[in-house]
């Protein structure tokens, strides 16, 4: 994904939400992005699937404008928002991921192989057959993980994926968003949790300003039993 001189506003008298913003999701790459309440992580995220059209600028996945091309820039997208409010209560969660499938071409019995994979790959295997309304928010998220994994889209923009989720929840999305990864495939996620950094790949982007700025992610701090003097940067100093 490259994203080149992205400006965007929700009203023209207020300060932008991003000003002249670049950076790309190079394949393989796990980048989260942090940045304080109201920076404008959701706001992104959603300028990257389409939803939100920049006022300036190009957003582009596998060289497909998702302004110009929204149905086939899309195509290459899995997302999941936050809260998220996009499925149908009623429905289980087959049934949902059934009809989400559809809309990605997949029917019949790869659809319902597919499905089932999802769901266990998620933990949620025992609710496959539950109403949406009756899920807790994490089991909600985990749907929507799975959701986003349909049909392997190539970029996951997934909207803070380990909130709501326990710790065992959470070493289970990172080991899919590895997998992910290992396949060529890469993701972008919003997160307020430092943890959520430790198992990413070497940088992370931080939004403040209206800017989104690329930053190395931070070294461990050393153990006590570390000889080493080097002054290790912290998140913050990263900031
Ligand atoms: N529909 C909207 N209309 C006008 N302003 C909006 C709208 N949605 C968000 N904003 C504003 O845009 C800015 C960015 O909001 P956004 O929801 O993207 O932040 P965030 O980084 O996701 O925040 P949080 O960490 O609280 O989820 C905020 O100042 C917010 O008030």
């Amino acid at each position: 994904m490259t994203v080149t001189s992205m400006s965007m506003s929700y009203r023209k008298t207020t300060t932008p939400v991003f000003s002249e913003v670049d950076f790309t999701v190079p394949a393989g790459r796990l980048v989260p992005v942090l940045g304080s309440n109201g920076a404008g992580k959701t706001t992104l995220l959603k300028i990257l699937c389409g939803l939100i059209t920049p006022s300036a600028g190009s957003v582009t996945v596998q060289g497909e404008d998702v302004v110009r091309r929204p149905v086939a820039a899309r195509a290459h997208l899995g997302v999941s928002l936050y809260p998220e409010r996009s499925f149908y209560f009623r429905l289980t969660c087959t049934q949902n991921l059934r009809y989400y499938a559809s809309l990605r071409d997949l029917y019949g019995a790869r659809a319902k192989r597919e499905i089932a994979g999802l769901l266990d790959r998620v933990g949620l295997e025992e609710f496959a057959d539950t109403q949406f309304m009756r899920l807790s928010l994490g089991q909600r998220k985990r749907l929507g993980l799975a959701r986003a994994l349909l049909g392997s889209p190539s970029l996951l923009l997934l909207d803070e994926p380990t909130a709501n989720l326990d710790t065992e929840n959470v070493a289970r999305f990172h080991e899919i968003i590895a997998e992910h990864a290992d396949g060529g495939g890469s993701v972008l996620f919003s997160t307020h949790t430092e943890g959520d950094l430790e198992k990413t790949t070497d940088r992370f982007l931080r939004i403040a300003e209206s800017r989104v700025l690329s930053l190395p992610k931070p070294e461990p701090e050393p153990t006590a039993a570390s000889e080493s003097t080097a002054e290790p940067m912290t998140l913050q100093e990263a900031q």
